[in-house]
């Protein structure tokens, strides 16, 4: 599709020319306003499946331009939902160096340092991601919120390997290992509401769910994620630093936000 940024002439406010539903309803991110959240008893606690990978598997690391992804076995999936959503990619958006301040989601107006997004379809239903990705009940993605604190050993078993994709479309292979060990203890606890892929083309079909708890990564990990690598390509006359690779927060519209646990 046409090229878009998150700055410039092609940032954000320029995205619906090109991808109407950016200009659409059930956009996201969204700022979680925690006084407005309704407690839904049905909210089962996240359920996932396969996510302990061995390290004699080999996942593929890779820059698309637009953040760092690292691609997952389609034996991992959710099984608390009400059709099984099967997974396809992580990635991660993040601040700059000199400002540790980049996830999507926001509570209360308060943004953390980075975001993980771990990307699932509903393979009930469609055969592969690019078939979900446009359906109302196509993907699920859950988001784990990153503050700056403790070093992350999870994080570093890809975060290592970040200097081999430096820029885009280069691709590292990686070793498996568990990536249930990226979310925080509990995964009873989080947010779930209806929105869209926050980047081009928008699509309003992901179930969201953000979990209530951040998990740490150090600050000397968060600033090798946000200088070390590069949206353009590597012949590319100037080098463009890939950071601060979020959208602001979208209009709630009338959605309800739903929470899994009270108080
Ligand atoms: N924040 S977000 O909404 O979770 C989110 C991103 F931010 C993000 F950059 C990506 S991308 O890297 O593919 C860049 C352009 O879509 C995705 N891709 C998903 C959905 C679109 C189709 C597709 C096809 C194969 C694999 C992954 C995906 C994305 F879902
Ligand atoms: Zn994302």
């Amino acid at each position: 599709g046409a090229k878009w940024a998150y700055t410039g002439p092609h940032g954000e406010n320029h995205w619906s020319m090109h991808y109407p539903f950016c200009g659409g309803s059930f956009q996201s991110p969204i700022d979680i306003q925690t006084q407005l959240l309704n407690f839904d008893p049905s909210l089962r606690p996240i359920e996932l499946q396969n996510y302990n990978l061995s390290a004699t598997e080999q996942l593929i690391l890779g820059n698309n331009g637009h953040s760092v992804v690292l691609s997952l076995p389609r034996r991992m999936y959710i099984s608390s939902l009400s059709q099984r959503y099967t997974a396809a990619q992580l990635h991660l958006h993040w601040g700059s160096s000199h400002l540790p301040s980049g996830s999507e989601h926001i509570i209360n107006g308060h943004r953390f340092a980075a975001e993980i997004h771990l990307v699932h379809f509903n393979s009930d239903r469609y055969p592969n991601i690019s078939m979900a990705a446009d359906k109302s009940d196509g993907l699920a993605v859950l988001g784990v919120l990153i503050e700056i604190g403790e070093f992350n050993p999870v994080v570093d078993q890809f975060l290592k390997y970040i200097k081999g994709i430096k820029y885009r479309d280069q691709k590292v292979q990686v070793p498996g290992f568990n990536i249930r060990g990226l979310f925080p203890g509990r995964l009873d606890e989080y947010y779930r509401y209806d929105g869209s892929l926050t980047t081009p083309p928008c699509y309003p079909s992901v179930l969201w769910t953000v979990f209530k708890n951040p998990v740490t990564i150090s600050l000397q990990q968060f600033r090798t994620l946000a200088t070390a690598i590069y949206s353009s390509h590597q012949q590319e006359l100037v080098p463009v630093p890939m950071n601060s690779n979020f959208r602001r927060a979208q209009y709630p519209d009338s959605r309800l936000v739903l929470c899994s646990f009270k108080r």
